[in-house]
């Protein structure tokens, strides 16, 4: 797969292509059957399939100060994109100009004149162009003026029944929706909405050094990229992954329990995800970790005693591998 920044590295002679629009944050289930259509319509044609998207997400540059929380990195999109079939991941700095780009005027610079799209697939609620003026309507009449198709998927949504057989009133995948399940800690939720586990990326950093002496649990303490959209406070089964500092290769996966929040206990006042990581003594300081949040077992409290909380630590990593051995 390929990985432009902006337009200027368009090859010369650049044929047509199957373009998919979007921020595309988390790359959740709506978004893959969008891109997987986008793929798809670009092998029947024999071209690439070209993912659009922006940066810094749109919301900040429109409204600033109105950064949502970011599900997935740029990265992470991009690989995930990758695993998908896009052949080139574009990534549209998005600014002010940019923003008040009428949507015509979008359309013809950029997806004719420039990527020559024989093929829009776009959501149905996609929007663009100043104001979001232009929808999917707005783009098939473009379409018809300069020749290219557009196509869009209905939206996808949750199951129509709760576990226990009851009606429920689906839900519509959304980032925004994830970011509330996230937010709320209920990765359960937003995992089936993902079609994987949410993901939180970091690198490690020194915390209190209380972990490893005073309680006999050293955590890995995560500093992760703005806006990354951490789960509610509270202490949750994930798998962590790292990545030895300096290799490009993911390294092993293995079983941690990771607590949310601000240390009570020691009347922290700094947010940490910190990870133990079962069943390991390594140094992790630097390297850069991935964090799967699986379940969450409960709520972040303020204990007694140092006593108190390493017992109800030693129930944490009791339950977390019993759920993560349930699980691959
Ligand atoms: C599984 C797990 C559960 C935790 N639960 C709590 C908790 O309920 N209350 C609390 O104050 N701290 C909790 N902690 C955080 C510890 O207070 C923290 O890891 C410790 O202070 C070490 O901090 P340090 O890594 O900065 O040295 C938990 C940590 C882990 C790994
Ligand atoms: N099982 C483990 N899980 C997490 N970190 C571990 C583990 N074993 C050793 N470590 C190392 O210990 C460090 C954390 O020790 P800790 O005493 O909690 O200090 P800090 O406050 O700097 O996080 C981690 O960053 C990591 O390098």
């Amino acid at each position: 797969m390929q990985r432009w920044r902006g337009l200027e590295q368009l090859p010369g002679g650049w044929g047509r292509c199957v373009v998919t629009i979007g921020v595309f944050d988390g790359i959740h289930q709506g978004h893959q059957q969008l891109i997987t259509h986008a793929v798809r319509a670009a092998r029947e044609r024999g071209v690439p399939c070209v993912l659009m998207t922006f940066d810094p997400h749109p919301a900040e540059v429109v409204r600033p100060g109105s950064h949502p929380a970011q599900l997935t990195t740029l990265q992470r999109r991009a690989e995930l994109a990758e695993g998908l079939g896009v052949d080139v991941f574009c990534v549209l700095p998005f600014t002010a100009e940019l923003s008040r780009m009428p949507a015509a005027e979008f359309v013809h610079e950029l997806l004719v004149e420039r990527l020559h799209a024989a093929v829009v697939v776009v959501g149905e609620n996609f929007t663009f162009g100043h104001r979001a003026a232009g929808d999917i309507a707005v783009l098939a009449e473009l379409g018809d003026r300069f020749g290219f198709e557009v196509a869009s998927d209905r939206l996808v949504s949750g199951p129509t029944e709760r576990a226990d057989g009851a009606a429920e009133a689906p839900v519509t995948f959304s980032s925004t929706y994830i970011r509330s399940c996230i937010d709320a800690g209920d990765v359960v939720a937003a995992a089936s909405a993902l079609g994987r586990y949410h993901r939180l990326e970091g690198i490690v950093v020194r915390g209190a050094g209380r972990g490893g002496s005073e309680l006999g649990f050293p955590t890995a303490n995560l500093s992760s990229p703005a806006y990354s959209a951490v789960p509610a406070d509270g202490v949750y089964a994930c798998w962590f992954t790292h990545r030895r500092r300096g290799s490009p290769e993911p390294g092993e996966t293995l079983p941690a329990a990771v607590s949310v929040g601000s240390n009570p206990t020691f009347s922290g006042t700094e947010r940490t995800v910190e990870a133990f990581v079962l069943d390991v003594d390594a140094d992790f300081y630097g390297e850069h970790v991935a964090l799967d949040f699986v379940r969450r077992l409960r709520g972040m409290e303020r204990y007694d005693s140092v006593d108190a909380l390493i017992e109800q630590m030693n129930q944490d990593v009791v339950r977390t591998r019993e759920i993560l051995s349930a699980r691959g």
